[in-house]
């Protein structure tokens, strides 16, 4: 889907080298991760049995590479990261429950909106946690919520952004108390068809993602040197995407299309 290059590598040219080689390890290990559940359903039990397979052997691997004992070259390059930075191990299992909950819940369906900045934290909030001690955080307490509300302001608005595409592979982001209760159809988002009962919910979860990235810009101040400017721009590309999502448009088939 990206046409740009993927944000954490983006703005990791304004680390020095070997802050932005650490970040391409991060980087790296979360997207042969992403890999895994990102394939088409087919619903089968044999696909998310393989998928969730595949899952707890990641999960082995990072024990593995915990214990100094990492299986490859990329494995290798996040473990020298390891030992240089003070990571905490918790978002990266984290990750992998977020992934899990992927194959488990089967079609992916969302409940609430609580449910959905769950899941946010889980899969991308994770990476705001994983890149604090790269960012020098002065104060990481404090620094926590706001670099996780980064990465869920940003989950959001890629869920937004790509709910034409997941859709047609079955699984719904949107929470499903929202949608109920402007009685869209659940056949509609899956046929990729807008509506302005449609419209409203995306308006909902806009306006949460805008707040939460006025959260991250409020907490910026955490971070020493370049760490301020480094999330406003995240912050005012990921508002340029919001302003476009906000301003759908309609292709000749009336089917959703964004001008993202
Ligand atoms: C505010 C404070 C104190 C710290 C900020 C700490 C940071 C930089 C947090 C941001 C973490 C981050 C970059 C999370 C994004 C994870 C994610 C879902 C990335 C995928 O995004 P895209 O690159 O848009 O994906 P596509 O490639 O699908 O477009």
């Amino acid at each position: 889907m990206a046409q740009h290059d993927p944000i954490l590598l983006y703005v990791s040219r304004l680390l020095d080298p070997q802050t932005a080689a650490d970040a391409a390890a991060l980087y790296a290990w979360c997207r042969r991760l992403d890999e895994i559940v990102d394939t088409p359903d087919d619903n089968s039990d044999n696909s998310n049995t393989t998928t969730r397979a595949q899952l707890e052997e990641w999960q082995d691997r990072l024990d593995q590479l915990w214990d100094g004992r990492p299986v490859d070259a990329m494995d290798a390059a996040l473990y020298q990261c390891l030992q240089r930075q003070q990571l905490d191990r918790t978002p990266f299992d984290d990750m992998i429950a977020g992934m899990m909950a992927d194959t488990v819940n089967h079609p992916r369906r969302i409940a609430t909106m609580a449910d959905l900045e769950e899941y946010g934290y889980q899969v991308a909030g994770t990476v705001g946690l994983m890149l604090l001690p790269l960012l020098n955080a002065n104060n990481t307490t404090l620094a926590q919520a706001p670099a996780i509300a980064l990465g869920q302001a940003i989950q959001l608005i890629n869920i937004l952004r790509d709910a034409t595409p997941d859709g047609t592979m079955g699984r719904i982001y949107l929470p499903q108390d929202l949608l109920q209760a402007k009685g869209v159809l659940e056949s509609d988002i899956l046929a990729g068809q807008s509506s302005p009962q449609y419209q409203a919910v995306v308006q909902q979860v806009a306006h949460r993602a805008e707040e939460l990235l006025q959260a991250a810009e409020r907490g910026k101040q955490c971070l020493p040197g370049l760490g301020p400017l480094l999330v406003q721009i995240i912050v005012e590309l990921y508002r340029g995407y919001l302003d476009q999502l906000e301003r759908p448009t309609e292709n000749a088939s009336g089917s959703v299309r964004t001008q993202a």
